[in-house]
C-alpha cells in the first residue's frame, strides 16, 4: 500500500467486513446484486452510514475451495489486469493515480475529481475509494508470459485431461482484452500460447486423419471418405486464404512464434517485422502427462455474436460484393446443451495452422474505429479448440473443449456519434447486462440454497446461451477482467469491477440437468418403453437435430402433461415468491415510512426549537432596541427641559432660584420616575375614590331595594283599596237604583223630561224672537238715522262731551236703552226673555241646590257640558 493511500485510509476510511455496494442508479447489475445479498445486508446498508471506502470481493478471500458439507466446491477464478497508459494518454492528463494495485490480489480505485463517482461521493451517496479483491491482480508491468502462467496454463492442462474450460475477458472498451487474448506484435497473447502448449503437449499423439469430427456439443461423428475430403479441402482453402491475405497485407497477423512442434518450421510464417517468438519452454506444461494410449484430434471453430446474430467467421461471405454472411442458429442437443448449428469446424494439425485459421477469422470479424480504440471489437468473438480423445481400436471418443471468448467492451452509448456504433454499443451492453444478471442469479441460488431458486436468464441473450454449459456444470469458467487507468473512463471501469466482483463469489457446482434435458430424457425413457429398437435408430438419426416428430404421440402427450405440471408448480412457486416479495416490500416500505416519519418529526422538532430561539432572540433584540430608543428619547427630553429652564432663568434676569427646581436638578429623580410616581399617586387616589363610589353605590342599591319593596307593598294596598272603592261604588249605585225604584223618582223623572222638552221648545221660540228683535232693532236704527238726517239742517252742531248720552256715537242705541229703562215693570218681564243668561244662571243655581240635582251630578263622570247638553245627558 502506498503511503498516500495508507494516510488516506487511516484518516477517513472505514473498512466493512461484508461486501457493501454503493447505490448508483446507473449500475443495474450491481443493484440487482445488492438486492440479492438478502435483507440483512440491505438492512445494514440502510442503517449504516456510507463510508468512503467500499470493500468488494469474495466473502472467503484467499480460499478457492469452499466446503459445503461433504462436497468441495471450487470458486470461480477472476483475474484482473491493468493496462499501462500510452504516451498519448499521459499527455492528455489521464494519469491521475485512480488505479492502485495494493497487493497480489487487491486493487484500490480512487475516484478522480471530475468523475461522476466523485460527485456522488461528495453528495454522500457513494464512496470515493473502492477496494476490490480478485484471484490475482496483474499490474501494468505484468508480461503476457506471467499472465499465461497464472491463468491459462492450468486450464490447458485440464483440457488435455478431458475437461471443458472457458476463459472470457471482460472490461470497458480499450482496456486490453484483445491484447490479452491474442497479443500484439511484441508479445503473443494467451490464446496462441495455449495453442502452442496444446500441440507441444500432444506431440506425437495427434490423430493423423480427419474422419472423426465433433458435432453438436459433445458428440463425435465418423466421416465418410468424401466428407473427409471436403474437410481437407476446407482446411486447405482457409490456409490459402490466409496466405493470400497476408501477402496483400490485409490480415492482422501480428504475432509470430516458434511453434517448434511436430517437426514443423522453426519459425512460423505469421511473423511481422518484430518477429517475436513464443518461447517453447515458457509455454511448456511442465509435468503434464496425457494418456499415451490415446490419440488426439484437434478441431477449431471461430464465430462472433454481433448485434445478437451469430456469424461463422470461418465461412466465406455469400457474396463478395455485399460481404453478406449467413447467420447461424443456436440449438439444444439431446442433453439440453446449447451449440451453434452449422458451425464450421476445421481440423488443424499444428498451432501454426490453428493460428492461421484464427487469423482468417479475424479478417472477417467486425471491427471498427471508435473514439477510444481505433481497432475496437464490435462483437463478442468465440474461438473454440475441441480436443478429441480417441481410443485406439474404435473405442468411445471423449471430447474436451477450450473456449476463449473475447467479449466486446462495455461503453457509453452516448459517446457514439455514429448510429451504427450506437446500436452496436447498445447490443453489447445489453448482452453484458444479461451476463451480469445470470451471474447474479447463480450466485443467489448458490448463496441461498434453502430458498426458492431464481431463474437464471441464460436464454435472454445469445452470449449467455452459448456460455451456459460452462456455468451449468459442464465445464468451468475463468474470467479475465481488463481495465485501464485512464481517469476519463473511471466510472465505466468502476462499474466493470463491481460486476466482476459479483462473479468472484460464484462457485462451480456439479453438473445439473437443465429443463430441456429433463424433458428430453422423459421422452426418451417413454419411447424406450414403447419401442427400444426404434429409439436407437432415432438416436442415431438425431445426431444432427432433435425433431419432435420422431417421438411417439403418447410420449409427447406425457411430456406435455409433465410440462403442464411443471408450469403449475412454477406458477405456485412464483405466486409464493411474489407473496414473499410483496411482504418484504411492504415491510421495507413501512420501515422506510416509519423512518421518514421519525426523521420528519425530528426535523420538525428541531425546526420548532430553532424558530423559538430565533423568535426569542428577535424579541430580546427588539426589547433592548426599544429600551435604548426610549431611554435616548427621555434623555433628549430631559436635556431639552434643562435647556428651556436655563433659558427661562436667564430671561427672568438671572434670579437665583430656578423656576422648575425639580426639573432642573440633575441629582434629583429623573422626570420619567417622577411622572411614574405622580401617576402612581393619582391612581391610588382614583382607586380610593372608586372604592368609596362603590360603597356608595352599594348603599344606594340597598335603599333602592327597600323603596322598591315598600312601593310594592303600597301598590298592593292601593289595589286592595281600589277594589274596595269599586265595590262601594257598585253598592252605592245599586242602592241608588233601589232608592229611585221604591220612591216617586220615576214619576218625577218623567215630569222633568216633559218640562225639559217644553223648555227646549221655549228656547227655540226665544231664539226666533231674538232674531226678530234684532231685525226690528236694525230697522229701528235705520229709521233713527233717517230721522237724524232729517233733523240735522235745523239744529246746529254742538260739541260732544264725554259722559253725556249725546256724546255716544251710537246715539240710537242709547236711546233704545233709555227707552227700555224707562218702560213699566209689566213690559220688563217680556224683555227679560231676551236675556237668558240671568234666568239660566238662576236655574243652574236652583239645580245645584236641590238634592236630586246633586245625585244626578254625581252620576256624571265628565266635566259639566253646555246647558243644552247637560239637560240632555241627564236623561
Ligand atoms: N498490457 C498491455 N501492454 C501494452 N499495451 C497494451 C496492453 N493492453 C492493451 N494494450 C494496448 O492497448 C490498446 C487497446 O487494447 P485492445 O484493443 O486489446 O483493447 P480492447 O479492450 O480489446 O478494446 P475493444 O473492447 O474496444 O476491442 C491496444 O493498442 C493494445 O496494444
Amino acid at each position: 500500500m502506498s503511503d498516500a493511500v495508507k494516510r488516506e485510509l487511516q484518516g477517513r476510511v472505514c473498512v466493512m467486513s461484508a461486501p457493501v455496494y454503493a447505490s448508483d442508479e446507473e449500475e443495474c447489475v450491481l443493484e440487482s446484486t445488492a438486492a440479492d445479498l438478502g435483507s440483512h445486508t440491505h438492512a445494514r446498508r440502510l442503517q449504516a452510514p456510507i463510508t468512503e471506502l467500499s470493500v468488494i470481493g469474495p466473502a472467503e478471500t484467499h480460499t478457492q475451495q469452499v466446503n459445503r458439507g461433504e462436497r468441495v466446491e471450487e470458486k470461480l477464478q477472476v483475474f484482473l489486469r491493468v493496462r499501462p497508459l500510452t504516451d498519448a494518454e499521459r499527455q492528455r492528463g489521464e494519469d491521475q493515480g485512480c488505479v492502485c494495485v495494493q497487493s497480489e490480489d487487491t486493487l484500490l480505485l480512487k475516484a478522480p475529481k471530475d468523475s461522476h463517482s466523485m460527485k456522488s461521493a461528495e453528495r454522500g451517496v457513494s464512496q470515493s475509494v473502492h477496494k476490490f479483491t480478485f484471484t490475482r491482480v496483474f499490474g501494468e508491468a505484468a508480461s503476457q508470459q506471467e499472465v499465461y502462467d497464472q491463468v491459462m496454463k492450468e486450464m490447458v492442462r485440464d483440457v488435455l485431461h478431458g475437461e471443458n474450460r472457458l476463459l472470457y475477458t471482460y472490461g470497458v472498451t480499450n482496456s486490453g482484452k484483445t491484447y490479452t487474448i491474442q497479443g500484439s506484435a511484441g508479445e503473443a497473447g494467451l490464446l496462441p500460447r495455449a495453442l502452442v502448449s496444446v500441440f507441444t503437449a500432444l506431440a506425437g499423439q495427434l490423430y493423423p486423419r480427419a474422419d472423426l469430427k465433433p458435432i453438436l456439443k459433445q458428440e463425435v461423428r465418423q466421416l465418410s471418405d468424401a466428407e473427409v475430403r471436403i474437410e481437407e479441402d476446407r482446411r486447405h482453402a482457409l490456409l490459402r486464404e490466409e496466405e493470400v491475405c497476408r501477402q496483400r497485407g490485409g490480415v492482422n497477423a501480428s504475432v509470430s512464434w516458434d511453434s517448434g512442434i511436430s517437426g514443423l518450421s522453426a519459425i512460423t510464417r505469421l511473423e511481422d517485422s518484430d518477429g517475436v517468438c513464443v518461447d517453447i519452454d515458457g509455454v511448456g506444461l511442465g509435468d503434464v502427462t496425457v494418456d499415451k494410449m490415446l490419440q488426439f484430434g484437434i478441431w477449431v471453430s471461430f464465430y462472433e455474436i454481433y448485434n445478437e446474430f451469430v456469424y461463422d467467421l470461418l465461412e466465406p461471405p455469400m457474396s463478395l460484393h455485399t460481404q453478406k454472411r449467413n447467420t447461424l442458429r443456436l440449438s439444444d442437443d439431446k442433453h439440453g446443451n446449447v451449440y451453434v448449428k452449422d458451425l464450421t469446424w476445421v481440423n488443424v494439425r499444428s498451432a501454426d495452422e490453428a493460428w492461421r485459421v484464427l487469423t482468417v477469422g479475424r479478417s472477417n470479424q467486425s471491427f471498427a474505429s471508435t473514439h477510444l480504440n481505433h481497432n475496437s471489437s464490435r462483437s463478442h468473438s468465440v474461438f473454440t479448440v475441441r480436443v478429441l480423445h480417441i481410443q485406439p481400436e474404435g473405442g468411445a471418443t471423449h471430447i474436451s473443449e477450450l473456449c476463449v471468448c473475447d467479449l466486446a467492451g462495455s461503453e457509453r452509448c452516448k459517446d457514439q456519434q455514429n448510429g451504427e456504433r450506437m446500436k452496436e454499443a447498445n447490443n453489447i451492453n445489453t448482452s453484458l447486462l444479461t451476463l451480469g444478471r445470470c451471474i447474479s442469479a447463480m450466485r443467489h441460488n448458490q448463496t441461498y440454497r434453502q430458498r426458492l431458486a431464481q431463474v437464471v436468464p441464460f436464454r435472454d441473450s445469445k452470449l449467455t446461451r452459448v456460455l451456459q454449459s460452462f456455468f451449468s456444470g459442464l465445464g468451468r469458467a475463468c474470467m479475465m477482467v481488463n481495465i485501464n487507468s485512464c481517469s476519463s473512463s473511471y466510472d465505466e471501469t468502476l462499474h466493470a469491477l463491481k460486476f466482476s466482483a459479483i462473479a468472484t463469489q460464484l462457485v462451480h457446482g456439479p453438473a445439473s440437468k437443465n429443463r430441456v434435458a429433463y424433458i428430453l430424457s422423459l421422452l426418451r425413457d417413454d419411447s424406450a418403453h414403447a419401442d427400444h429398437t426404434l429409439l436407437e435408430e432415432e438416436e442415431e438419426e438425431s445426431d444432427e437435430e432433435e425433431d419432435v416428430s420422431m417421438f411417439q404421440p403418447e410420449a409427447l402427450l406425457k411430456a406435455i402433461n409433465v410440462l403442464k405440471q411443471e408450469v403449475l408448480r412454477q406458477r405456485e412457486e412464483k405466486d409464493e415468491l411474489e407473496l414473499k416479495i410483496r411482504e418484504q416490500v411492504c415491510t421495507e416500505m413501512m420501515e422506510v415510512i416509519n423512518r421518514m416519519q421519525l426523521d420528519f418529526s425530528e426535523t420538525m422538532e428541531s425546526e420548532r426549537e430553532l424558530m423559538e430561539n430565533r423568535c426569542e432572540n428577535k424579541i430580546n433584540n427588539l426589547k433592548s432596541s426599544l429600551k435604548k430608543y426610549y431611554s435616548q428619547q427621555l434623555e433628549e427630553r430631559d436635556e431639552q427641559i434643562r435647556e428651556l429652564s436655563a433659558a427661562l432663568r436667564e430671561k427672568e434676569g438671572g434670579s437665583e432660584a430656578p423656576i422648575f427646581p425639580s426639573l432642573v436638578e440633575c441629582d434629583g429623580p429623573r422626570r420619567s420616575q417622577r411622572i411614574a410616581s405622580s401617576h402612581k399617586r393619582s391612581s391610588q387616589h382614583e382607586h380610593a375614590d372608586m372604592e368609596q363610589n362603590k360603597a356608595e353605590l352599594a348603599r344606594v342599591k340597598a335603599e333602592l331595594e327597600q323603596c322598591r319593596a315598600e312601593l310594592d307593598l303600597k301598590q298592593t294596598e292601593l289595589t286592595l283599596k281600589t277594589l274596595d272603592l269599586h265595590t262601594l261604588v257598585l253598592k252605592l249605585q245599586s242602592g241608588e237604583r233601589a232608592c229611585c225604584h221604591y220612591t216617586e223618582g220615576e214619576k218625577l223623572r218623567t215630569a222633568l223630561n216633559t218640562a225639559d222638552s217644553t223648555l227646549i221648545k221655549q228656547d227655540q221660540m226665544l231664539m226666533d224672537l231674538h232674531s226678530t228683535l234684532q231685525l226690528l232693532k236694525a230697522q229701528l236704527h235705520r229709521k233713527d238715522e233717517t230721522l237724524a238726517d232729517l233733523k240735522r239742517p235745523f239744529t246746529p252742531a254742538t260739541p260732544v262731551t264725554p259722559g253725556t248720552p249725546s256724546s255716544c256715537s251710537r246715539r240710537g242705541c242709547g236711546v233704545a236703552v233709555a227707552m227700555v229703562e224707562n218702560q213699566p215693570p209689566g213690559k220688563r218681564a217680556f224683555l227679560r226673555l231676551f236675556t237668558p243668561s240671568r234666568s239660566s244662571k238662576m236655574r243652574a243655581k236652583a239645580d245645584t241646590t236641590t238634592p236630586y240635582a246633586r245625585i244626578l251630578r254625581s252620576r256624571q263622570p265628565s266635566p259639566p257640558p253646555s246647558p243644552a247638553l247637560t239637560r240632555r245627558g241627564r236623561f
